[in-house]
Formats: C-alpha cells, structure tokens, sequence
C-alpha cells in the first residue's frame, strides 16, 4: 500500500523534500481509496436499480460460489435455526416443523440417501377436522440443501436426549421420547432472507401442499348447526364447458383474490370475493361452484335459508364458517319476500295475530315477562330473515370475522333480483352461464370422446347459433352412445328437431297474433 513508507519513513529523518513526496503519496491513495468506495456504492446502487431480481440472485449465487470456491468455507461465518418438533416443554406441536417436513418431502431426492423414513403426518383443516398424508422424511443426522432466490439453505435432521430404551419407573410411561427437530444452516450474511422470506416461502408452499391433498367437504345447515359431508365432485375447470375468454378471467380472478392478501389489508377492505352467477337451468352453475371449491381446496358451505328463519339464526351460522371456504346460497331470487315492502307490512301484521312455532328460535328470544307472546312475535318481526339482513352481515361482522372466502350466489332470473344485490361493490363479479355455444361445445366433444374435429362439427357449428340448447342438454345426447359418430349424429338431429320447433311456433305465433308464455319446445325426446 501507499501509504507504507510514511511507517518505514518514521525511523530515520527524512529531507523536507522526501518528507513531501511522502505526503503526496499518502494524499494521492486516499483520494483512490474514496474514489474506489465511491464507485463501488454508484455501481451497487445501479445494479440494484437496474438489473432485475432474478439476474441479481444469480449474480449473488455466483459471487457465493466464487468465495466458497477460492476462499473456502471456513471463513465464512454460519447461522442456524432450529425447529424444534415440540415447543412449549412439549405439550404442543410446533407447526412449523410440521410445515417444514412437508415442505422438505418435495426436495429430498431418494437417490442421495441411503436410509430414508416415511411418516403419516396429521394435518389439522380450518374446520376442525383432520387430513393425513404420507411423507418421505430424513433420518437423524441427515442432511439436504436448498437453494432460494439463489442463497443455499442446508436441512439437517436431528435427534438429541431421549432415555433410549431405559424404563423409567413408570415402566414406558417414564421413558422420555427423544426430542427431534430440524436445523436450518445459512451463511450469516443472509440471515435478513431467511428469516423475512425464505421460511414463510416454506410455511407457503406446505400450506399450498396440504390444500392440494385435503379431501374437500360439503357443510348443509339443519336449522342451527352445519353438517359436513366427502365432497368429490368430479367437475374442474377443464370440464366445465363455456365460453374460453370467460372461463379464462373467472380463473384469474380466483387467482388474483388469492394473492391479494397484503392489498386487502392495505386497501381497508375485508379479503373475500362475491360472484353472482346467472342463467337458465342446466347451463353448469352449479356445476362452476364445484369447479371454484377443487380449483381453490376451499369447502363448500351450502346454505339452505329454508331452514333458517331469522337473521340471528343466519348470523350464528356465518360467523361459525371458517376461513378459505366457500359459502353458495342457490337460486337466491327464490329465498326471500320478493313483494314490495307494503305488502311486507301487512304480511307482518297478519302474522302478529297468528301461532309462531318458536322451537326455530335461538334460546337468546327465550323469555319469561307477562307479555312474552307478543314481545316474542314482535322481537321476530324485527329479526325475520331478509336480504338486507344478510348483505348487511356479510359485508360488516362477517368480513370482520374471517378472511379468505368466497360467496356465490346463482339464480335463473337475474332480473327478478333486489336491487340491493346487483348494486356495485356487492358481488365483485357477475357471470353468465348461457346456452351452448361453440368454445363450450368443443369442450364437452373433446372430454367426451377426445375429439378436436370430425365432419359434422360444422354443421353443428351452425345449428348452436341458431337454436338454444343448454350445456346439460348437449351432454346428454353426447351421453347417448360411445362412438363419436354415433352420439354426434343423435346431437345434430336433435338439434335440427328443435330448430324445426322453433320455426314452427314463430310461425304459430305469427298466424294467432299471441305469445305463448310456456316454453312448449324444450322437451327432450
Ligand atoms: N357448462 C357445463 N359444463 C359441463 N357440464 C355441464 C354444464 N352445464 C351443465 N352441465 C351438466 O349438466 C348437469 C346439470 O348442470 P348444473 O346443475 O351445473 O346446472 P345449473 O345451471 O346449476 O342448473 P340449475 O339452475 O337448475 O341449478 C351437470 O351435472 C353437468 O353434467
């Protein structure tokens, strides 16, 4: 360095001259020391500005490499985190070390371990139940090694204490197990992507693994309480036959809305999603619900509001649905008082005068004053089911008291709905599920028979423009036989019948000057 003869320099005097030099030099190298440091913040803070994510971690990976090449190892200074199976002096599991293991089953490669141990692990659902899965895990002293956003973590398993096979004096009941838990390794530099991203990515991708192997359920309310079910319900996006562009943005938005946590809360508003779909019968509404619940591994909540009869009822039942679930209320046009708010009244006041049956109430109206009848039947007027009732709960204590779920409401009648229900901001997205048309039929032809193209596909083509045949109806004819050619000529006949109906009653209508309000030409024969 420079500024080392200034140290040789000390020892025997110098002329004024050499002394200046000296001191020349010495200035000269801190000026290129600042110069260096400088430049070096400069190109930093470029490359931070400039190069995307993605090449930096490559870039980072590389110099890591090139130390642990050239310099070895052992400079370097080393963090561990251990993750204990157990916390609390045992008492309890220590999720994370559940979510760990699974997370590390996906990376252990079997071929580099020459003993390996497989676990049944217990995995507790929202709803209180619980789903197994079978894992492939690490023996004790075993070790695998990660790489994240171009870091390398290393996995070890450990085992440590235990009274290894020595009775205590209970007999078994003494004998302490050993303590396992799973120690995660890292250069100390990188201590900051450990702790703030690499293990919630973990924590992330098991959860993610755990839906994917979680047997779904259907809940149903019997007045107070939910019923769960299996729910296999084999339809998924790629059965459901609609319109492409349409299925395409329905999946985004499932999508997005999962992603959004952090925007939900940073927006102030309450992280659920509400969808409205619409349409007449047999076109897949339900069908779309189903594929919703196994695209998500959400479970399905299926409220049946004849069974519920006041709001209190309803809310008890909302606010015991658990997270990242689905709640569906079908054919909602059919579920509450559609007559105009006089006529309510009146009903109201008629049923002042009638018997109430107040077994359906929740036992807080239980009372005990003189009056009781008549303050019940009033209380109940005020507590009676209505849609405003429920649009207000879902958007208040509802929101507040879970996150992460889905409504869906469907109805045949879009247009016979309360205005309350289609304003803006209510359900975030409305969706047609219409009569067949040309995308939903490929669809159905290709799950059917695994066909793309056949010689009477233009003529069916042309015959779904033109009359209205549903999805359901469309995939009963594919039903009909096993051979393609078969099934397909029986749909094209069908249709061209019904397209001769539907010129035959215009002209009907045409000739008596009168509408038919029944549809007469939707039978299937
Ligand atoms: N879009 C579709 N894609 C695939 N299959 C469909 C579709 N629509 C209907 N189906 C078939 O028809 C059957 C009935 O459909 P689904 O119950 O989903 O219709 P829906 O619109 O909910 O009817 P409703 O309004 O009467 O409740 C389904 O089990 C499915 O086999």
């Amino acid at each position: 360095m420079d500024h080392l003869p200034l140290v040789a320099a000390s020892s025997v005097p110098a002329p004024a001259s050499q002394h200046g030099r000296v001191l020349d030099a010495y200035k000269k190298a801190l000026t290129t020391a600042a110069s260096v440091a400088a430049y070096t913040v400069l190109v930093r803070t470029m490359a931070r500005e400039l190069l995307p994510d993605e090449l930096r971690a490559a870039a980072r990976w590389g110099a890591a490499f090139v130390r642990a090449r050239f310099f070895g190892a052992a400079e370097k200074q080393r963090h561990t985190v251990v993750i204990r199976r157990q916390i609390d002096g045992g008492y309890n599991d220590n999720q994370l070390f559940e979510a760990a293991r699974a997370y590390l089953a996906t990376k252990i490669d079997p071929r580099a371990l020459r003993r390996l141990s497989l676990a049944r692990s217990r995995c507790k659902e929202p709803d209180g139940s619980s789903s197994w899965s079978t894992l492939l895990c690490m023996e004790p002293g075993d070790s695998t090694t990660d790489v994240y956003d171009g870091v390398e973590f290393k996995w070890t398993s450990m085992e440590t204490g235990g009274d290894d096979g020595k009775k205590g004096r209970g007999g078994d009941r003494g004998q302490r197990p050993p303590r396992e838990s799973l120690e995660l390794s890292f250069d100390a530099e990188h201590a900051d992507t450990a702790l703030e991203r690499y293990i919630p990515f973990v924590m992330a991708t098991a959860e993610q693994l755990q839906r994917r192997e979680r047997v779904l359920r259907i809940f149903m309310n019997e007045v107070r309480a939910w019923h769960g079910f299996n729910h296999h319900h084999p339809a998924t996006f790629d059965t459901i036959a609609m319109d492409l562009e349409l299925k395409k943005n329905i999946i985004d938005d499932l999508d997005r809305f999962q992603k959004r946590k952090e925007y939900y809360r940073r927006i102030g508003k309450a992280w659920k999603r509400g969808y409205l779909l619409y349409g007449p019968p047999g076109t897949g509404k339900s069908s779309l619900v189903a594929a919703m619940a196994n695209y998500l591994r959400f479970n399905l909540y299926d409220l049946d509001l004849s069974e519920v009869r006041v709001n209190a009822a309803l809310q008890r039942l909302l606010i015991s649905m658990p997270n990242k679930s689905i709640l569906v209320i079908e054919d909602i046009d059919c579920c509450f008082d559609a007559k105009p708010r006089e006529d309510r009244k009146s009903t109201a006041a008629a049923m002042e005068s009638s018997a109430v049956d107040f077994d359906d109430y929740p036992s807080d109206f239980d009372d005990d004053t003189p009056h009781k009848s008549s303050y019940r039947t009033g209380e109940m007027q005020q507590q009676k089911l209505t849609l405003s009732g429920l649009l207000n709960f879902i958007d208040g204590l509802w929101s507040t008291s879970g996150e992460e779920r889905v409504i869906v409401f469907t109805t045949n009648y879009k247009e016979r709905l309360d205005a309350a229900l289609l304003r803006p901001g209510r359900m975030d997205m409305h969706i047609y599920m219409g009569y067949c048309g040309w995308d939903a039929f490929k669809t159905l032809a290709h799950n059917y028979f695994l066909v793309d193209d056949h010689p009477l596909f233009p003529e069916v083509q042309k015959l779904l423009a033109e009359v209205e045949a549903t999805p359901a109806e469309v995939s009963e004819m594919l039903l009909r036989s096993e051979d393609a050619d078969v099934a397909l000529r029986l749909l094209t006949e069908f249709l061209r019948d019904r397209r001769r109906r539907a010129v035959r009653k215009d002209a009907q209508i045409k000739n008596d000057g009168v509408v038919e309000t029944k549809d007469s030409v939707v039978a299937l024969e």
